[in-house]
């Protein structure tokens, strides 16, 4: 079974279709790209995932469980990552933690050793009184992870979690969350425009214009279109698909 299966979404602000038809499955324990240009619709399915957003048209399954039937049990095993941080930049890593546990509803003692996991699991353990301020923007990316796996769950959604690094710092994150993925069994979704960030076995979803092109691993990509590299085969694809809209 699919971590994450969509079914048939469709999503619109207004008159503007942000997604339409979507169908796509995520697998299990894998780094899963979803991959477009800006507006493709990838904040759009993060948003749905997350329930910021209703679903309007069709269904997305969690582990088995319908997002629309049975939200709270969905979203339990979901954890997100923004585009957008919102840490608390005068706190400290430890007390940012804290916070998001208290605002859980998790005493202190059983936040505890949540928190010191994490903050193993994600190597920040050495920054944990540091303010969030004083840390590169590396670090500020892996205490929000921390943050989104305080609850153990099972799916790590990233939403453009390496924007704003340099390349060192963003080969840096990808190689972490590679990490998690392969020790902890960690699934993630990570939504990217970058295809460096993307392996030839990654599972990988192409967006574009609100529409799935293709959903398979990278270098199945590659071979249907017939090019050598993703690069060369995601811009045929996205040309060929704006030619016939
Ligand atoms: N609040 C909104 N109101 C109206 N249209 C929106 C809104 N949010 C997104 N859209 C539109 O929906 C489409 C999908 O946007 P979305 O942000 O999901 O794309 P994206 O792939 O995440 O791009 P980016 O990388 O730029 O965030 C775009 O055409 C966008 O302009």
């Amino acid at each position: 079974m699919n971590a994450l299966q969509v079914d048939q979404v469709s999503f619109s602000f207004g008159d503007k279709v942000a997604l339409d038809q979507v169908s796509f499955g995520i697998e299990t324990g894998r780094l899963n790209a979803l991959l477009g240009p800006n507006g493709a619709g990838k904040s759009t399915l993060i948003a749905l995932f997350s329930r910021l957003y209703r679903l309007q048209q069709g269904d997305i399954r969690v582990g088995g469980v319908s997002l629309r039937r049975q939200p709270r049990q969905a979203l339990r095993q979901l954890g997100v990552v923004f585009q957008q941080s919102t840490l608390d930049l005068d706190l400290s890593v430890h007390q940012n933690l804290a916070y998001h546990a208290a605002l859980h509803g998790l005493s202190a003692r059983a936040a505890a050793p949540l928190i010191e996991q994490e903050l193993m699991r994600q190597s920040l353990l050495a920054h944990q009184h540091q303010r969030v301020r004083e840390l590169n923007g590396g670090h500020r990316r892996r205490v929000e992870i921390a943050r989104a796996l305080l609850h153990q769950p099972s799916i790590l959604l990233l939403d453009e979690a390496s924007a704003g690094l340099d390349p060192a710092s963003r080969l840096a994150l990808n190689q972490h969350i590679r990490t998690l993925c392969a020790e902890q069994r960690i699934t993630v979704v990570w939504t990217t425009h970058l295809m460096d960030e993307i392996a030839l076995n990654d599972p990988v979803v192409v967006l574009h214009g609100g529409r799935v092109l293709a959903a398979s691993s990278a270098e199945g990509i590659i071979a249907k279109t017939g090019h050598t590299n993703l690069n060369d085969a995601f811009r045929y694809m996205t040309q060929t698909a704006g030619a016939s809209a």
